[in-house]
């Protein structure tokens, strides 16, 4: 299957992440086992699944933060390999990854944060980055808070800074491992915003969440993990309103 680096022109049939029969164990504990998706570019796939199911561990992979035992995974044309530091540093420019813990320096305003990896990383100059710096605080509505330290921003804002410094570096791909876990009821919805932005903008986007009611309004592919398998994918109309397994069944009354 022929992936092409450039964006342009955007083909949304392309698939920009192709997982190909990925199987992971930790010591004796398989944690996937075979495991197939592709995420076509400009969509949106929400992994979904009880805890334990594999769903962070499968997202670490595509993003060469853990090592996989069997198959193939490609992201933007880079056959991930933890082992090939080349190919991990071309990765990390082409995808943005934002976790559960925001891991903001708190010792840095907000603005520092952000263009810390910018001039540091990617070698801009400070003008250019704050530059940068701003639009992206901008996207994610907290304009009025580049002077701000971290510990006086709520876990909702502090989560909306965190993913405006991963969109700094311009990401083709953006992966979201339950980015609102930690968060207040209240605070989660101002950061699924930012992140429906986002989808609606034609960012491609995998994330692992819990947050159905999101998953079933906003994902083109909801895929349903179970036992380390992908035990069932498809459209959130099909996935929500259709389950083919009692495991999904349970999953989905289960109210979580
Ligand atoms: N570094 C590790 N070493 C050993 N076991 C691990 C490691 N990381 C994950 N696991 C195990 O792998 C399994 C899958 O974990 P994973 O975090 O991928 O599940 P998950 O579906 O994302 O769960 P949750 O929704 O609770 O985050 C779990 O049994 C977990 O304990």
């Amino acid at each position: 299957m022929a992936i092409k680096d450039s964006p342009a022109p955007a083909d949304r049939s392309e698939p920009i992440i192709v997982v190909d029969s990925v199987s992971k164990s930790f010591g004796p504990v398989t944690v996937l086992s075979g495991v197939s998706l592709e995420v076509t570019r400009g969509s949106m796939v929400a992994i979904v699944g009880r805890s334990g199911s594999g769903k962070s561990t499968l997202l670490r992979c595509m993003n060469a933060l853990e090592e996989i035992d069997a198959g193939t995974i490609r992201v933007c044309g880079h056959n991930v390999d933890m082992a090939d530091r080349a190919t991990v540093r071309r990765l990390r420019d082409d995808v943005g990854m934002v976790f559960q813990s925001y891991n903001l320096f708190p010792h840095l305003t907000v603005l520092r944060n952000i263009t810390l990896a910018l001039t540091a990383v990617q070698k801009k100059s400070k003008a250019e980055a704050e530059t940068v710096a701003r639009r992206v605080l901008g996207l994610v509505g907290l304009a009025d808070k580049e002077a701000a330290y971290p510990e006086q921003l709520s876990g909702g804002q502090a989560q909306r800074v965190a993913i405006a410094r991963s969109l700094a570096l311009n990401p083709k791909v953006m992966l979201f491992d339950e980015v609102t876990s930690a968060l207040d009821p209240e605070l989660t919805g101002e950061v699924l915003k930012v992140m429906e932005d986002l989808a609606t903008g034609g960012m491609t986007m995998v994330l692992v969440t819990h947050e159905m009611g999101f998953a079933k309004r906003v994902a083109d592919t909801v895929v349903f993990m179970h036992q380390g398998k992908v035990w069932e994918a498809g459209p959130p109309e099909k996935i929500f309103a259709d389950p083919q397994t009692p495991e999904l069944r349970q999953f989905l009354s289960s109210g979580l």
